[in-house]
């Protein structure tokens, strides 16, 4: 079965300046991934799909987007759902309540770019008492958003690697061509 295409204009091609502050030829808008509630559910469909095979208790997704795909793989597995939400210095926290210890848990987001977002999940789920035990997301990042399972040593289902580029800023071939950089 084949995955559904993210809809038209979530991926975007050019030259941007990312928070981390790289350079990149991609951008993804992923409001307008969210704004597409059908199309999300049939992503998330297909990531519970494959995920099915995990024993896993609770489905977790890092607020905003991460959660908004997370809290449907769940209901489509039947599991709990949970969310962390980014505090300072990085950190994701979940709510105190419910109670996450001896679960099983996995990770959803809606892109996986540098990991960070489902990294600091995972972090934050295991210090609730949780067991990791799969990753799943929408759309990786080819830079690096492609090896964050490995990084966790657990099994990690994404339906589409998107290519891109980053740089740092002083040798950004683009901004080298004169291309002005959005972001
Ligand atoms: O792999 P990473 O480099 O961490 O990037 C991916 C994260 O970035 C986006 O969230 P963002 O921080 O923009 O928050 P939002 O969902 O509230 O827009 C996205 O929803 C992921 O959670």
């Amino acid at each position: 079965m084949s995955e559904p295409a993210p809809p038209s204009g979530v991926v975007r091609h050019g030259h941007f300046r990312y928070e981390s502050g790289h350079h990149g030829d991609v951008w993804l808008e992923l409001d307008l991934l969210a704004s597409y509630p059908e199309r999300l559910g049939a992503a998330a469909r297909e990531l519970a799909r494959r995920l099915a095979d995990q024993e896993a208790d609770l489905v977790c997704g890092p607020l905003e987007g991460g959660a908004f795909v997370a809290q449907w793989v769940a209901a489509e597995l039947g599991l709990r759902f949970g969310y962390t939400r980014r505090g300072a210095g990085g950190r994701y926290a979940a709510p105190d309540s419910p109670d996450l210890r001896g679960m099983r848990a996995i990770v959803v987001d809606d892109a996986v770019n540098a990991g960070a977002a489902v990294i600091a999940t995972a972090r934050e789920l295991e210090r609730r008492g949780c067991t990791v035990a799969a990753l799943g997301a929408v759309m990786a990042g080819s830079h690096s958003g492609t090896r964050v399972g490995a990084r966790l040593g657990v099994p990690y289902v994404y339906l589409h690697e998107i290519a891109g580029t980053l740089w740092e800023p002083a040798v950004c071939p683009l901004c080298a061509r004169g291309v002005p950089a959005e972001g």
